[in-house]
């Protein structure tokens, strides 16, 4: 039997910490989240939302231009780039920490040709969130990863089994861990109880509720992985405290309510961080 290791709150103050006073947008991290068709504008939204109310401090949307002014109506912070103009959008992924890519992308060809191309450009010292119909565009197209990038999956338990070829059945953590290892990647399987496989070591977390299982709740997280590792130089622990955050914060508001929409959970982030930061 491999060691599963618990996600608790004492990773929150191991990671998230007070800002220092001579600090400006720039320390916390240029972020490009990629995503939003014309049907999944909602996701790419979602998890811009997510990526801001965490703390990144300057966020890009690359997505569908009929999703511009719904992004702007719920985030004045966010900056738009149409995704037909790849043009704009390169230098501005090239200049990226963290690039998220999935939410809503969709898995028609412009979606697979944008992946490819952001496949293409990463480079050593960016972070890659690969989440959503990435994922399954990876696992359909048989894509390999970028070897340059430090990549972070976010796969629900479906999307694992199309890309790792593991049978949700057979999802058990060493079958897991095999194959991020061969992928040598950050994998994040969400479901109930979410597991984390971070160099060679196997986490699980501790919170989440089923008020959780409503669609944008994976993409809210993706945007909050993305904001996380900006921000927090460790991004294994970045990557726990997010998870660890994301289910924290969901458990609070399910006292009260039946269902936690995912953009009550970004918005609960500033005051969750504040309370939650190490001095
Ligand atoms: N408002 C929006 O715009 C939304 C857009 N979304 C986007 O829609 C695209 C497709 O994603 P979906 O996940 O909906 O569809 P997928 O077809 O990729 O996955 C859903 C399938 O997986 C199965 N499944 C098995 N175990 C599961 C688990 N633990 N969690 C979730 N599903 C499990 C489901 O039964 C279902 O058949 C993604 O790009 C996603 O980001 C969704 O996030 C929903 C909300
Ligand atoms: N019953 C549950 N208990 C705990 N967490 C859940 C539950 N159902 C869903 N979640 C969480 O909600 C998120 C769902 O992700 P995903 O399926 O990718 O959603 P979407 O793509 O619709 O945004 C994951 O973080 C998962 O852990
Ligand atoms: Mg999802």
């Amino acid at each position: 039997m491999v060691e599963v290791k618990k996600i608790t709150k004492s990773i929150l103050k191991d990671v998230i910490r007070k800002r220092p006073a001579d600090s400006f947008k720039g320390t916390y991290g240029k972020i490009v989240l990629i995503g939003g068709s014309q049907n999944f504008g909602g996701a790419i939204i979602m998890a811009s939302l997510a990526a801001v109310y965490s703390g990144a401090g300057l966020v890009t949307t690359v997505t569908d231009p009929s999703n511009q002014a719904s992004l702007h109506d719920w985030l004045p912070e966010a900056m738009f780039v149409d995704w037909n103009k790849f043009d704009q959008a390169e230098p501005i992924i090239k200049a990226a920490d963290v690039i998220v890519i999935g939410p809503g992308l969709g898995t028609d060809n412009h979606a697979f040709d944008m992946l490819t191309k952001v496949f293409e450009i990463v480079s050593k010292g960016q972070k890659l969130v690969i989440d959503g119909s990435a994922l399954t565009l990876v696992a359909a197209n048989n894509m390999k990863l970028p070897t340059d990038s430090l990549n972070i999956l976010t796969p629900h338990q479906m999307e694992w089994q199309r890309v790792s070829g593991i049978k949700i059945a057979d999802q058990s953590p060493e079958n897991n861990q095999a194959v991020a290892k061969q992928l040598n990647a950050i994998v994040v399987v969400k479901s109930h109880r979410t597991q984390v496989y971070a160099n060679d070591t196997i986490y699980e977390n501790t919170g989440g509720t089923p008020a959780q299982a409503t669609g944008g709740m994976g993409d809210t997280l993706a945007g909050m992985v993305g904001g996380f590792t900006a921000q927090f130089k460790d991004t294994p622990k970045a990557v726990l405290a997010a998870v660890y955050s994301h289910s924290a914060i969901a458990d609070k508001l399910a006292e009260k309510q039946y269902v936690v929409m995912p953009h009550q959970i970004s918005e609960s982030l500033p005051k969750f961080m504040h309370k939650n930061q190490a001095e």
